[in-house]
């Protein structure tokens, strides 16, 4: 295993420690120094009292174990569903509050509404609500004839102002247009048109490193498409097996290759983030120590220029570049300026670019300056300007990084009296891909409960500019105002590539096709998020995720210096959720295949009080179907229950989810439980049907 590798294994291990440490333990509190920023963001919780207070102090139990009581006697929305349980109350207060609806009552002011209001109040030049205003805060408001006889000036200044009007809108035009493929490039997106994106790069000042392709080497042994993990983990893969091996990444960025896991994250968490001083966008580990997003310092990489004459070989990027074409007959890449480089082993590691809504890609130019998608330290950068201006942000999507970053900047938000953190998807609760109903429902309430305002079940009907801000018109009646919206909807592989250089893509799950060895075509391998690879157990897939990116990459490395291995990893992926909630998985963890879940209540007394031992196996609407255990401490029995029938469910502290397909495991997601990752791989990888679930969930120690 590389050096980065176990150093990046060890971060997350000593993280999970930490986490394992603070969750598990009441007395967290006493915790050894090195656990301070566990503290500090993780421990967020306690904080609501002085140090040595037991009054608000909960213990682990009281903050894990707290029943959610759900009333289900109306039906409908989170709005109907949340109550505020005992947590809510110590804790922090509803981000929707003045939303809910207590049955017989009738609903608060919506807080959009008020926002709207306070908005309209202080900034006179905006047009009232009912009026006909032009979105963009143009004439709309103040543009009614005032009967001014002289017809012929006004006409003039009408038609001078339209033709202003028409010139800046042009520029602002093509100023957004300009942004918005930086984004994307940045992104590491090129489905654009790379030739014009490059073109606009230059009008917007970011220069290429070198300079000129021209400097660049004509041949390289090792050559590497796209400045990412995967790309970094071949490096190091191909540098441990050819110790001199000269390696030239091409990479449309215009930074070296970084981590993105941090950025939804530990960067949000870090005291006094400030992009003016963290250019190396350092960011404090959850187990206390730093370091930086980047893998390595830039002394760390060799001057592209200088590649060849290397004695000791090492690496080099070619920043802001991106590849075109791949000739794998002819072991040769095209870049975009047509400029060419030909290879012994090429790796292409284009990962993927997130992706944008068409209501807001076909948006008038003013609409998409307030719109952005999330995966780059520039993205960071913007997004943490708007935060700390104290604007309101709304989040769309509720996947990882919709998710995480809600959580993020609502913690954000509240550290530094910030504003209103929205998040709005389609779904009835967060990471409902991955979490089976009951669970993302929960999660969801978590998430409020973080100060997100969640608004589920809900799509953006329209999207128009105020002076300010957008003025976001939901489906479900509502109206969100909002300095800047993140859109959060998944990602699609970068495979531009591939129709040029006559590359397969897979139709259903996208990505470039690569066999069980990571190659496409011979000497031409594909690693990370744009890879659609054979698994040999669970099938052709395609993952978007750190751990399958660095081992991905390794492999591809390993096989490019001539080992020839087949892929049969189970890689892994984590996510947390702020400091409740942090969950590792493994396999297909895919919420429409059918799901056992096995949760630890800490004694039987709060069982019972709880949750009255009741039922449950559960279908949902989607016809998916989940069966829910609460595995009491004693061990002597297992309890269920059925949440509608009487109204309750519990808390979701800790368990295993087993996820299956023809009976057989093929999934495992550990809930606040960490450290398990190998155990569940094992499980996988017998691929065998087990009588008895329970029976497997005692295997994960779920009540330690
Ligand atoms: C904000 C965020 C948080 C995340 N958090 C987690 C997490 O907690 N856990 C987890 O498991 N995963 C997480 N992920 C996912 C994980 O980071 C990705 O799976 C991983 O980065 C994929 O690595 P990659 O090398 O395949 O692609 P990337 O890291 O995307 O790298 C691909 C690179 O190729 C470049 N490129 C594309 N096309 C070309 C071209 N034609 N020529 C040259 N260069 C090109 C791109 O610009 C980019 O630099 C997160 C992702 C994001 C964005």
């Amino acid at each position: 295993m590389s050096l980065w590798t176990v150093m990046y294994s060890a971060i997350r291990r000593a993280h999970i420690l930490a986490r394992k440490r603070t969750i598990v333990q009441p007395s967290y509190q006493h915790a050894a120094p090195v656990f301070d920023l566990q503290r500090s963001c993780h421990g967020k919780l306690y904080e609501m009292a002085p140090a040595n207070s037991s009054k608000y102090m909960p213990t682990a139990k009281q903050v894990f174990f707290k029943s959610v009581k759900y009333d289900t006697s109306t039906s409908g929305t989170l709005l109907d569903w949340q109550k505020q349980s005992d947590i809510d109350k110590h804790m922090s207060k509803d981000p929707c509050r003045l939303m809910t609806k207590e049955p017989g009552k009738q609903p608060a002011e919506d807080p959009c509404e008020q926002f709207k209001r306070m908005r309209l109040k202080n900034d006179p030049k905006q047009c009232p609500p009912s009026g006909s205003a032009a979105p963009d805060g143009g004439d709309g408001c103040n543009g009614k004839d005032s009967g001014d006889p002289n017809k012929s000036l006004k006409l003039t200044c009408l038609l001078g102002a339209l033709a202003a009007m028409v010139a800046g809108g042009l520029i602002a035009w093509f100023l957004a247009s300009t942004k918005n493929d930086d984004n994307k490039g940045a992104g590491g997106g090129s489905d654009g048109d790379n030739n014009s994106a490059d073109a606009k790069r230059g009008v917007s000042g970011l220069v290429t490193s070198p300079d000129s392709s021209e400097k660049l080497p004509k041949h390289v042994p090792y050559l590497i498409i796209g400045g990412g993990t995967a790309a970094f983990s071949a490096f190091r893969s191909i540098k441990s097996n050819d110790a001199k091996a000269k390696v030239l990444i091409v990479s449309n960025e215009y930074h070296k290759p970084y981590m993105r896991p941090p950025l939804s994250k530990e960067l949000w968490y870090t005291p006094n983030t400030n992009e003016k001083t963290n250019k190396d966008y350092r960011f404090k580990q959850w187990a206390g120590s730093e370091r930086s997003l980047f893998f390595e310092p830039d002394e760390f990489f060799v001057d592209p220029e200088k590649l060849e004459e290397s004695v000791n070989g090492g690496i080099a990027v070619a920043q802001g570049f991106s590849v075109q074409k791949v000739d794998a007959q002819n072991h040769t890449v095209t870049l975009n300026d047509g400029y060419k480089i030909t290879y012994d082993e090429c790796l292409i590691a284009t990962g993927c670019a997130p992706k944008n809504l068409p209501m807001f890609r076909d948006a008038a130019p003013s609409v998409r300056e307030k719109v952005m998608v999330y995966r780059t330290p520039d993205d960071f950068d913007r997004l943490l300007r708007y935060a700390a201006e104290k604007r309101s942000i709304t989040i769309v999507g509720n996947g990882f990084i919709g998710s995480e970053l809600a959580c993020s900047l609502a913690h954000y938000s509240k550290e530094n009296d910030g504003g209103k953190i929205y998040q709005v998807f389609q779904e009835s609760g967060n990471m409902s891909k991955v979490l089976p109903n009951y669970l993302s429902r929960w999660t969801m309430a978590k998430m409020k409960n973080q100060g997100v305002c969640v608004i589920p079940n809900a799509s953006i009907k329209s999207a128009t500019r105020d002076e300010e801000s957008l003025k976001l018109e939901l489906n479900n009646g509502m109206t969100l105002l909002s300095d800047i919206v993140v859109v959060c909807v998944g990602c699609s592989p970068n495979t531009n590539l591939a129709s040029p250089s006559k590359l397969e893509v897979d139709r259903t799950l996208g990505g470039f096709v690569v066999n069980a060895e990571l190659e496409a075509r011979r000497n031409l391998y594909v690693a990370g998020d744009a890879s659609c690879f054979y698994d040999p157990l669970l099938g052709r897939r395609r993952v978007e995720h750190h751990d399958h990116s660095v081992v991905s990459g390794k492999l591809a490395g390993e096989n490019m210096t001539g080992a020839k291995k087949p892929y049969v990893h189970q890689s892994m992926f984590w996510s947390d959720l702020g400091p409740e909630i942090g969950y590792e998985g493994i396999g297909l963890a895919d919420s429409s295949l059918p799901t056992v879940g096995i949760f630890a209540l800490p004694s039987a007394t709060d069982a019972r009080s709880s949750t009255d031992n009741l039922t449950v196996n559960r279908e949902e609407d989607d016809g998916s179907k989940h069966t829910i255990i609460v595995d009491e401490k004693s061990n002597s029995d297992v309890v269920t229950w059925d949440d509608d029938a009487h109204g309750e469910q519990p808390d979701y502290g800790r368990g295993v989810i087993f996820y299956l397909k023809n009976e057989k495991i093929v999934g495992v997601l550990m809930w606040n439980l960490f450290s398990r990752v190998g155990l569940a791989r094992t499980i996988i990888n017998q691929n065998k049907k087990y009588d008895d679930l329970n029976e497997v969930a005692k295997l994960f120690e779920i009540h330690s």
